[in-house]
C-alpha cells in the first residue's frame, strides 16, 4: 500500500506545542461525506476506505494497489457534525484567537463534496426556518462556544464580525448597509492584505451573530447544477474580530490586543463538462477554477525551502492575497477536505487529496500581536536610542561654543556638561527673562511714542493759534521771511522749525537782539534804545519804532534830506545802508522786508 502525506500528529497536540514555535504545519482534516441520495440511486461505488482514525485508503475502480493518505484526522460518512467539530480542534483554535493569534479555518473540495455543510450544516429548508441544532455547522458550534467562553471569560471583550464573498474575482461585502458592490483589496505593512470599505459589526450575543451569518448566507451568491442543487457560486470568508481589553492600553488610542477567527468556504472545483454548467454558470466555474489554481500553485510554492517568502504569487487572485497570512504567514490554519466517496467522483476526489497532502506540508509561523506591554520595553529601548542621539548632538554643539564667547564661566561650562538637561533648563530660563524683558520695553517704548504723538499734536494746535494771532496784528505779513537772525554770523543755537506759512526750518542765531524763532524768544533780551539827540526817551526795540535811534519829536524838529543807500557789507545778504544827515545815525534795513523785520548793525 502505498502512503501519501506527512502528517506529524494531530492539529490539538501541535497546537499545544507552542504556535509560537519556529513553523507550525496547516493542519489538514479529511472529511467524506455519505453518499448522496442520487449517488444511491445511481448506484454508484464508493471508492474510499477509513482506516484508523487517520488514514484513507483509495481503492482505483480497475483494481492495483491502494493508495493511502495520512491526515490529521480522517472522518468518515458515519460521523456527525459534532464529532467533525472536535475531531477539527476549532475550540483550540478559538483560545489561540483569544490570545491574539490569527486563526483560519477553510473547507476545500470538489463541488458538492460537503464544504458548506461542514462549515454552516445543510440550505435551510426555508427562508427563515434555521437549521436543526444537530445539524448545525462549525461556524455555528464555534460562535455558541465562544460566547459562552467570552461570558466566563472574566475580562471585557469585544467581539465583530465582518462577511464577504469573492465573486467572479470580485470582493462583495455580505454585511453591507446597501446592495453589495465591489470593494477593493490593498495591502500595507501592518496589515498585510486587507479590503478597504469592509463593514465590521459589533455583535455581543450568539443571536446577533447567527443573525448576521444567515444574512450573509442568503446574500451569498448560489446556483442549482447537476452535482448540487445550491452550489456555491462565490468563495465566502467570514472573520470574528476578538479584541481582549486584559490590560490597559500604554497609548490611548492604541486598540486592544486582537485575536482572529476566520471561516474560509471555499466555492468548489468542477469540471464544466461534468456539471453541465453553461453561459454564466460556466464563467463563474471557470472564474472559480482560477482562483483555486492560484490557491494551488501558492502552496506548492510555499513547499519549495529555498523559494522565498516574497516570491509567492499571493497577488495573482483575491482569494490568495485574502488567504496569504493564513497560507504563508503568521497565521494558525486549519484545512478541512471535503470528498465525496463516489467512483465516480474519484478523478476529483485524487486531485483534492493531492492538493490537501501538500498543504499540511506548508508551515506558517505564528504571531500573537504584541501587546501595548510587550511593546513597552522595545518602545523603550528606542526612546533611549533616541534621546543617547540627542544627548551626543547636543555634547558635540556644546564643544562647538567657546566658553569665553558663550558669556559662560569655565565653573559652569563644566557643570553643563555633566549636566546638559540642567544647562537647557538654564538657557530657557534666561530666555524666558529676556523675553519678558523685551516685551516691556517694546511697551514703555510704544507708550514714548503715545506721549509723543500727543505732545506734537499740541505743539501744532498752539503754533496755528500763534500764528494766527500774528496775522491779525500785522496789516501785511508779505511773502514769507527768513528768521531775520540768519543774518547774524552767529553761531547756531539750535534748529528751529519757523512757521510753515513763512518757510521751512531756519537756522536760528542768538546773536540777533531780534526776538526771531520761538525757542529764542524768551532768552533774547529786549532791549531799551535811548533817543541820542535828546537822550531822554526810550522805547523798546521792534518794529513799531521806524525813526532809528531818534525819537519821534526829534525826528520831526530835523531837516529832511535824501538817505543815501550803501551796498551791503555782508555780502550774500539783500539789505543797504541808509545814511541820516545826522552822522551819529544809521541803520540798516533789509531790503524788501517789513518794518518788523529791521535792526541795529
Ligand atoms: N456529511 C453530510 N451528511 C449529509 N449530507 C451532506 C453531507 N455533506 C454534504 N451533504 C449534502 O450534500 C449536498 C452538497 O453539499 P454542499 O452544498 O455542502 O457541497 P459543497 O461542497 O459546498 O458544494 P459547492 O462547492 O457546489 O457549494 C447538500 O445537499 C448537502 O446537504
Amino acid at each position: 500500500m502505498e502512503e501519501r502525506g506527512s502528517p506529524d500528529g494531530d492539529p490539538a497536540r501541535s497546537l499545544e506545542q507552542g504556535p509560537e514555535g519556529p513553523g507550525t504545519p496547516i493542519q489538514v482534516v479529511l472529511r467524506v461525506r455519505p453518499m448522496s441520495a442520487a449517488e444511491l440511486r445511481r448506484g454508484e461505488q464508493s471508492a474510499l476506505h477509513c482506516s484508523g482514525t487517520r488514514t484513507l485508503q483509495v481503492s482505483p475502480p480497475g483494481g492495483g494497489p491502494d493508495v493511502a493518505f495520512r491526515f490529521g484526522a480522517v472522518l468518515d460518512g458515519a460521523r456527525t457534525q459534532e464529532d467533525v467539530f472536535r475531531a477539527c480542534g476549532v475550540r483550540r483554535l478559538g483560545e489561540l484567537a483569544l490570545r491574539g493569534f490569527s486563526c483560519t479555518v477553510f473547507t476545500f473540495g470538489q463541488t458538492g463534496s460537503g464544504k458548506t455543510y461542514t462549515l454552516t450544516g445543510p440550505p435551510p429548508q426555508g427562508e427563515g426556518v434555521p437549521v436543526p441544532p444537530n445539524l448545525a455547522g462549525i461556524m455555528q458550534r464555534t460562535f455558541a462556544w465562544l460566547l459562552d467562553r467570552v461570558r466566563h471569560l472574566g475580562a471585557p471583550v469585544t467581539l465583530r464580525a465582518s462577511y464577504l464573498e469573492i465573486y467572479n474575482e470580485q470582493v462583495r461585502d455580505l454585511l453591507s448597509l446597501g446592495a453589495p458592490r465591489p470593494l477593493p483589496v490593498r495591502w500595507n505593512k501592518t496589515q498585510g492584505f486587507y479590503v478597504e470599505q469592509l463593514r465590521v459589526v459589533e455583535f455581543r450575543s450568539l443571536g446577533a451573530l447567527m443573525e448576521l451569518m444567515q444574512m450573509g448566507l442568503s446574500r451569498r451568491r448560489s446556483s442549482a447544477h447537476s452535482l448540487n442543487q445550491a452550489s456555491s457560486r462565490s468563495h465566502a470568508l467570514l472573520t470574528l474580530y476578538i479584541s481582549c481589553q486584559t490590560m490597559p492600553p500604554v497609548d490611548p488610542g492604541e486598540p486592544p490586543v486582537g485575536g482572529k477567527l476566520c471561516f474560509v468556504d471555499l466555492a468548489g472545483s468542477e469540471k464544466v463538462a461534468a456539471t453541465g454548467s453553461r453561459g454564466e454558470l460556466m464563467l463563474e466555474a471557470n472564474s472559480i477554477n482560477r482562483s483555486l489554481l492560484a490557491l494551488g500553485h501558492c502552496i506548492s510554492l510555499l513547499l519549495d525551502p529555498q523559494r522565498k517568502q516574497s516570491h509567492i504569487p499571493f497577488r495573482d487572485s483575491k482569494l490568495t492575497k485574502l488567504l496569504a497570512d493564513s497560507l504563508g504567514g503568521h497565521g494558525v490554519t486549519l484545512m478541512v477536505a471535503c470528498v465525496s466517496p463516489s467512483v465516480q467522483c474519484l478523478p476529483e476526489t485524487l486531485s483534492t487529496l493531492r492538493y490537501a497532502s501538500r498543504a499540511q506540508r506548508v508551515t506558517t509561523r505564528p504571531q500573537a500581536p504584541k501587546s501595548p506591554m510587550a511593546k513597552q520595553p522595545q518602545r523603550l529601548e528606542m526612546e533611549i536610542r533616541q534621546l543617547r542621539e540627542e544627548n551626543r548632538c547636543l555634547r558635540s554643539q556644546l564643544g562647538q561654543v567657546h566658553p569665553k564667547a558663550s558669556g559662560l564661566s569655565g565653573a559652569r561650562v563644566a557643570w553643563a556638561q555633566r549636566n546638559l538637561y540642567g544647562m537647557l533648563q538654564e538657557f530657557m530660563l534666561e530666555n524666558e527673562r529676556l523675553r519678558k524683558e523685551k516685551s516691556q520695553l517694546q511697551s514703555s517704548r510704544d507708550q514714548a511714542r503715545d506721549e509723543q504723538r500727543v505732545l506734537a499734536q499740541q505743539v501744532h494746535e498752539l503754533e496755528r493759534r500763534l500764528l494766527c494771532a500774528c496775522s491779525l496784528h500785522l496789516p501785511n505779513p508779505g511773502p514769507a521771511p527768513p528768521c531775520p537772525c540768519v543774518m547774524a554770523p552767529a553761531r547756531p543755537c539750535h534748529v528751529s522749525l519757523w512757521p510753515a506759512r513763512w518757510g521751512e526750518a531756519q537756522e536760528c542765531h542768538k546773536a540777533s537782539d531780534v526776538p526771531c524763532c520761538r525757542p529764542c524768544r524768551p532768552s533774547a533780551p529786549a532791549p531799551a534804545v535811548t533817543c541820542a539827540p535828546c537822550a531822554e526817551h526810550r522805547w523798546p526795540t521792534g518794529p513799531a519804532h521806524t525813526g532809528g535811534s531818534s525819537c519821534r519829536r526829534c525826528l520831526a524838529l530835523r531837516p529832511r534830506v535824501a538817505w543815501l543807500c550803501l551796498p551791503s557789507p555782508h555780502p550774500g545778504h539783500p539789505h543797504a545802508i541808509l545814511t541820516l544827515p545826522s552822522s551819529r545815525e544809521r541803520g540798516v534795513i533789509a531790503t524788501g522786508l517789513g518794518p518788523e523785520s529791521w535792526r541795529r548793525c
